[in-house]
């Protein structure tokens, strides 16, 4: 069965200004060389800590990279169709249609001085051109109520700031759904909401998945909210995939150091384990990458061989890869330097 999303070799880079006063622009890395596929109706989960190019990987296949950001070789395929070589115009006729994405502070992706209704109204008429107004409004009402707006048919009027903020992340969910997308990518969907809302926004996202059939790209970094969504996981490190895998291997068999210092990160999921530690250091700079494995400046369990070459990605299980050369690890070895 072909993946709906095939993620090929992609890589990203940013303009960063020169040395001499910012005149003349070198690029840097951002994504390097990442891999990933996601069959239609499942729900993969990116994590990784803050900086290893998560958003950047899901604002290139939305194509709404930064001015400053380009992709600068690697295939995006969607359904076969590869959206990083797609003209501007063909891109936002996918976008909405087949793939949507929805961000952490629906605040700042909704327009203040529009009702939230006016919004929806657009998202849909942008894709199904020729519906008069009032079939717009119905159209609206009933995407409301499918991402489970209490009283829709009167919050259509309402403004944005009229609404919690439980409330207007279901309007930005109503806003991607409406045009029925075969992906939805959601970026730290719930990071901004109280723990009871978060959990009634990964409810609902649960359900309408079910409903439609849709695939979710969830980008996160909680290791709990993984736990409960998400059918497989990738673990990013630096701009690059260190471990993919199903969610139960993950948690209950993982192959990577990195991944091992994540869990180890999480205190009820290291107290389980019999190990919580803060993983020492931090993402380094992207104009300074070290050479070999990304992650082994940190690694309590890196070779010297470790430095010298990037380790390419070992398949342990059907579905489980880990790009270390430690792996399959052995139950001594430690997660990351304390
Ligand atoms: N518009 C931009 N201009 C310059 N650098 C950027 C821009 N957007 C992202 N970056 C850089 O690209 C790298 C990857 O950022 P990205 O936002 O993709 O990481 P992330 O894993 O999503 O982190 P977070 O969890 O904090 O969102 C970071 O070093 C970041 O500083």
């Amino acid at each position: 069965m072909t993946p709906l999303l095939s993620i090929e070799g992609l890589h990203t880079t940013i303009r960063v200004p020169g040395s001499n006063g910012g005149r003349e622009h070198g690029e840097v890395g951002v994504v390097d060389g990442v891999d990933l596929v996601l069959d239609a109706g499942r729900t993969l989960a990116l994590v990784g800590e803050s900086g290893c190019g998560k958003s950047m990987l899901s604002l290139a296949i939305m194509g709404l990279l930064p001015p400053v950001a380009r992709i600068a070789s690697g295939r995006i395929l969607l359904d076969g169709l590869d959206l990083a070589s797609l003209p501007a115009s063909a891109l936002r006729a996918i976008r909405g249609r087949r793939v949507a994405m929805i961000f952490q502070d629906p605040m700042t992706s909704l327009n203040p001085v529009l009702s939230v209704g006016a919004q929806i109204m657009e998202a849909i008429r942008v894709h199904v051109p020729g519906l008069d107004r009032r079939a717009l409004r119905a159209r609206a009402i009933a995407t409301m109520e499918k991402a489970r707006i209490p009283n829709a048919a009167a919050r259509v009027d309402a403004y944005p700031h009229q609404l919690s903020g439980g409330l207007r992340q279901r309007v930005m969910i109503a806003m991607a759904l409406a045009c029925g997308p075969e992906l939805l990518i959601a970026d730290e969907p719930t990071t901004a909401l109280d723990v009871t809302v978060q959990a009634q926004i990964l409810g609902l996202l649960r359900d309408l998945q079910r409903e439609t059939g849709m695939a979710l790209l969830l980008i996160t970094h909680d290791l709990g909210v993984v736990a409960e969504m998400a059918d497989e996981v990738a673990v990013m490190y630096a701009g690059r995939v260190m471990e993919q895998a199903p969610v139960s291997a993950i948690f209950d068999d993982p192959q990577h150091p990195y991944t091992l210092g994540l869990l180890g990160c999480t205190p009820a999921l290291a107290m389980n384990a019999g190990r919580q530690r803060a993983i020492a250091g931090g993402v380094p700079p992207l104009a300074s990458m070290p050479p070999g494995c990304r992650f082994h400046p940190r690694c309590a369990a890196a070779l010297p061989d470790c430095a010298r070459a990037r380790p390419m990605p070992r398949r342990l299980g059907e579905r489980h890869l880990a790009a270390c050369l430690r792996s399959p690890l052995e139950a001594s070895v430690p997660a990351a330097r304390p």
